[in-house]
């Protein structure tokens, strides 16, 4: 009976599909493969895959690019045939995406087997996502990312809080359910703001102590419980340099796996031309500083390498296109020149 319900079900939906954008019917699809477990199994067998060891993700590298291969069903089968396990680690893949033509993507994590084995069958390596994020072609980036948040969160929700009781993944990784408590875990994300703060003709920029040599960035800060992002953006601001924001502006948003699954919600602060005297918060800065226009641009034509001086001193970089700051430094700029024409 369900069966039935089922193809009636996908029937009538392909049918209401047809008047459908590419997008609605995607994101359509993308819904019914979490909330379907027996599509979404289905799907496991004619989807790609991305492959991940101990949430590293698998690259080859060709030339002087680093691809992001997509792995088919049969190939994974295949290779998980040599470790005698196959069926048990398919089950363990997450749904991350579709294309356009409803060919499923999933991510699956290889962390207890033997790595080596894997990077010479598929000829490409496991990396570091530090790395990995970097040297990717940019429209995988976002993918890698949100692929290793998905896995990092599955791996360190497999047990329920309440109950201690093991729990389990729906197929397509979209929620995790103990069923001796019927409590539902959804992967979670911390929403982090972002902020570029100007005094109408200087930026500020700071550096935390973990950053790399020389690199200056953004100021940064998780939101607290119950927090607005207004109230994140003047809190974060007040307690890192102290002072007051007057007005800010939301800009744009991303995900970031770093530490684990940020939402960072990028904005622009204006302080009062009047009150920009900076006072640092040692704890969680080392240094923090207004920079002109002008600095801002040369420092934005740094690489991390290109920044050492002769006497050993660092000039100041930015971070790079990948993350978000990079953005609102350039809106900063743009903002500025546009004031000077
Ligand atoms: N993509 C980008 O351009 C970009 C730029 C700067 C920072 N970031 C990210 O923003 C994140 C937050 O920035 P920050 O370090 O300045 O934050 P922060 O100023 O709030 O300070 C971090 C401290 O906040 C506490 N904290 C509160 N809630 C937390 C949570 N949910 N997870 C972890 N720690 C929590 C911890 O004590 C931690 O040491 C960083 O992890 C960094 O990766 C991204
Ligand atoms: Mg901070």
């Amino acid at each position: 009976m369900a069966a039935i319900y089922q193809a009636v079900y996908r029937r009538a939906s392909s049918l209401m599909c047809r008047f459908h954008s590419t997008y609605v019917r995607k994101m359509r699809y993308l819904n019914d493969l979490k909330e379907d477990d027996s599509l979404c199994r289905q799907a496991q067998t004619s989807g790609t895959f991305y492959l991940f060891h101990n949430l590293s993700p698998f690259l080859q590298e060709v030339g002087k690019q680093y691809l992001v291969p997509q792995v088919s069903a049969a190939e994974i089968k295949r290779i998980l045939e040599k470790f005698k396990e196959a069926e048990q680690w398919i089950e363990k893949s997450v749904l991350i995406g579709c294309s356009d033509e409803h060919v499923p993507h999933f991510a699956l994590d290889l962390g207890a087997l033997e790595k080596s084995v894997i990077e010479s069958e598929l000829k490409g390596s496991f990396t570091d996502l530090r790395k990995a994020l970097f040297v990717v072609d940019q429209k995988d980036s976002p993918l890698l990312a949100s692929a290793q948040s998905l896995l990092r969160w599955h791996d360190s929700h497999q047990y329920c809080s309440k109950t201690g009781q093991p729990t389990q993944k729906n197929v397509a990784g979209s929620k995790r359910v103990c069923h001796a408590s019927g409590i539902i875990y959804y992967p979670q994300m911390s929403p982090v703001v972002i902020t570029l703060v100007s005094d109408g003709s200087r930026c500020l920029l700071a550096r935390q102590p973990s950053f790399p040599q020389g690199m200056y960035s953004a100021l940064s800060g998780f939101c607290d419980m119950g927090e607005n992002v207004e109230e994140t953006v003047r809190r974060e601001v007040a307690e890192e340099v102290g002072l007051e924001v007057e007005s800010f502006q939301y800009s744009a948003s991303q995900h970031w796996p770093f530490p684990s699954s940020c939402l960072m919600i990028a904005c622009h602060a204006l302080v009062r031309e009047q009150q920009t005297e900076i006072s640092m918060n040692s704890l969680e800065l080392e240094e923090a500083r207004w920079f002109d226009l002008e600095e801002i641009m040369k420092g934005l034509k740094r690489k991390p390498g290109s920044s050492k001086q002769e006497d050993g001193s660092l000039l100041p970089w930015f971070p790079p296109q990948q993350a978000i700051a990079h953005q609102l430094i350039w809106e900063w700029v743009k903002q500025q020149t546009s004031q000077l024409a």
